[in-house]
């Protein structure tokens, strides 16, 4: 009898114990959409592969440490490079997680995408997400048949970040090739290199090392929470362009954009979002035709400066600060849906 009650005893605490390592460990919803971390090649050693053929089972199976720090979860979104990324996966991925993140059951999400168009997409679900759970972006330079993949590890270190408490309320991350990235600031700046994502006007929030995070800094701009911008009723996004300037450029380049439907043209100017006098008519005609037109440079780094040598306020134009022309297009699509007064759009590019 007291054999019989020392061997219940220890089922209780055997039972007790597996339920509290289970409640203890945070739930973590994965999205994948596709990239070079879902890519196969036909060598291990060769660049050439598809990006988006491996669903996400089977990337989750190759990293079974994952299981220990998170319960896991996940689902396929879309199978695609992220070259064909577009405004319906966006709105999509930024409704499901918004319905997601309202669940108790659910402590962060993780999302697999390709790196070429990461930055905007973590940009928009900065500004669209209502919530200050982690929410994770997360790919790979190498294709997951390739030696030394760096998918593997760069997903781990994804629900490393997802599942930490320190990463609530810092707005949507980039976790890759060990550093936590904000969405604001963070660029591709390599086009083969595992180190790409960088942030090189503020630099990282963090990195992540031996399954923890470690922070050393947050972003001033608003985010997330803050933000003003909703989805929820958003079946489409207004058309928004860039035009990329160089020396010589002609004005048949911008002049289609004034009759296409475009609500925006962001304009990629030389130096601090210089305009060339063969183009600096077409964009004043897009204004006079309520086109906006924010000015962003092609240069990697530094801002985009009110009123350096273009008079902004006499033309009309925004100046995109410290967003590149990829994420100028994210938040003037954004502001778009709010308002078309310049100013106001103005406000938005100097806070967000
Ligand atoms: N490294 C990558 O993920 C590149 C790929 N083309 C993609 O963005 O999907």
């Amino acid at each position: 009898m007291k054999q019989f009650k020392s061997f219940g005893l220890v089922v209780v605490t055997l039972l007790f114990s597996v339920t509290m390592a289970f409640a203890a460990k945070p739930n973590i919803h994965i999205l994948a959409t596709g990239g070079t971390i879902a890519g196969t090649g036909s060598s291990a050693t060769g660049t050439s592969y598809t990006a988006g053929q491996v669903a996400i089972s089977a990337l989750l199976d190759a990293v079974p440490e994952i299981k220990d720090i998170a319960n896991v979860t996940g689902e396929q979104i879309v199978k695609i490079g992220s070259q064909d990324m577009n405004d319906q996966v966006w709105l999509t991925l930024a409704k499901k997680i918004n319905e997601l993140l309202k669940r108790a059951d659910i402590d962060g999400i993780v999302i697999t995408h390709g790196t070429d168009t990461m930055e905007e997409t973590a940009y928009f679900l900065n500004l669209t997400v209502k919530s200050d759970k982690p929410v994770v972006l997360v790919g790979a330079m190498r294709p997951s048949t390739a030696l030394s993949a760096d998918g593997p590890l760069n997903l781990y270190n994804a629900v490393v970040t997802a599942a930490a408490k320190e990463s609530k309320d810092k707005g949507v991350l980039v976790a890759m090739n060990g550093l936590i990235l904000g969405a604001q600031s963070t660029v591709k700046m390599n086009t083969v290199d595992v180190q790409t994502f960088q942030a090189p006007n503020s630099g990282a929030l963090g990195y992540v090392l031996n399954g923890k995070v470690f922070y050393n800094q947050v972003t001033l701009k608003k985010h997330t929470t803050q933000s003003v911008f909703d989805v929820t009723h958003l079946n489409a996004l207004p058309k928004v362009g860039i035009v990329y300037s160089y020396s010589n450029i002609e004005a048949d380049m911008v002049t289609p954009m004034l009759n296409n439907g475009y609500k925006g043209i962001i304009h990629a100017g030389v130096g601090n979002g210089n305009i060339h006098q063969n183009i600096f008519p077409v964009l004043t005609d897009a204004r006079q035709k309520g086109i906006l037109v924010v000015r962003s440079s092609r240069v990697p780094t530094g801002p985009t400066t009110l009123d350096a040598e273009v008079d902004d306020a006499k033309y009309q134009f925004v100046a995109s600060q410290e967003l590149n022309p990829q994420k100028s297009r994210v938040l003037l699509m954004l502001a778009l849906t709010k308002t078309t007064d310049w100013k106001q759009i103005q406000q938005y590019f100097n806070e967000y």
